[in-house]
């Protein structure tokens, strides 16, 4: 498990390119027949990249939590960004395809993660596990990769049109802290979240995906006023404090999962930034 400490807005102006990398970009969390996790002690989010290609794997706990098994004092939202897959939790096995979301509560012992054809066209599954503490048990729940609350966002005029499916949420699939779902960019537009926006109660992850290989996203992190950028690939995922945009422009349109966990779990509780603001 990759540990990374907390940072605060005055680090950033001092940081170079390797500095800013080193602590808010998260590469090669998916290997595989392999687990992966980074633990960021910004609201202790964990994330995790399992790709079972050989076959399937546990998600295992980690001396950093000292927990019993990964769930005992945590939630997690799961998402496959691969091939089909099963996620199987205690003995009970839900399909989750590219896509599908699994809420996963606190409590869960045995979770092991598989991929349904990892030699066919859609290759393994991948999935990404974007995990909290909980301080109680919200029930297990599979959604589809349909499904969710949609939002549709931006305009073609300003390569800004989007679709965004809220999955964990107030409104949605219930959780202790962590919200999250996932933005596509519509062909032809290739900004995100702009007007950027902070929210000083919650820490949030982006992970870039379905970002072309000769292509990056140019994301923007920091205070509103200190921007810097950082040049992602696919698959790879970005640390946003709560006092730090995150917003980003791609070469190719793309899609992002979201995730955020935090003092409370409105979406709408933003602040947000006029571009003329920027620096
Ligand atoms: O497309 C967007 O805009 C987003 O997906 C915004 C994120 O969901 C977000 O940053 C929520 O705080
Ligand atoms: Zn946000």
């Amino acid at each position: 498990m990759d540990l990374r400490y907390a940072t605060s807005p005055e680090h950033v102006p001092g940081m170079d390119t390797d500095a800013l990398r080193r602590r808010f970009l998260v590469q090669d969390l998916f290997v595989d027949d392999e687990v992966r996790a980074v633990y960021t002690h910004h609201d202790r989010v964990v994330l995790v990249g399992v790709v079972p290609a050989r076959g399937p794997l546990a998600l295992p706990t980690f001396p950093e939590i000292r927990s019993a098994h990964f769930f005992e004092h945590r939630e997690a939202g799961v998402v496959n960004v691969g091939g089909p897959g099963t996620i199987t939790v205690d003995g009970t096995t839900h399909t989750v395809d590219r896509g599908a979301f699994l809420y996963v509560g606190r409590g869960a012992e045995d979770v092991v993660l598989a991929s349904a054809d990892p030699a066919g066209a859609g290759g393994p599954a991948a999935f990404y596990v974007f995990s909290a503490p909980a301080h109680t048990t919200h029930p297990t729940t599979l959604v589809g990769p349909d499904g969710g609350t949609v939002r549709e966002l931006g305009d073609p005029l300003t390569s800004n049109r989007r679709t965004l499916r809220q999955v964990i949420h107030e409104d949605g699939v219930r959780s202790c802290q962590v919200v999250m779902g996932m933005t596509t960019l519509h062909p032809g537009s290739m900004w995100n979240t702009m007007p950027a926006h902070t929210h000083d109660r919650r820490t949030e992850v982006y992970l870039y995906v379905d970002v072309p290989a000769d292509a990056r996203v140019v994301h923007l992190l920091g205070e509103p006023t200190e921007t810097r950028h950082l040049l992602v690939a696919d698959r790879e995922a970005v640390i946003a404090p709560s006092w730090s945009v995150h917003s980003g422009v791609g070469t190719a349109s793309y899609g992002f999962i979201w995730a955020m966990a935090g003092e409370n779990q409105s979406f709408d509780d933003m602040d947000g930034h006029p571009i003329t603001d920027l620096r």
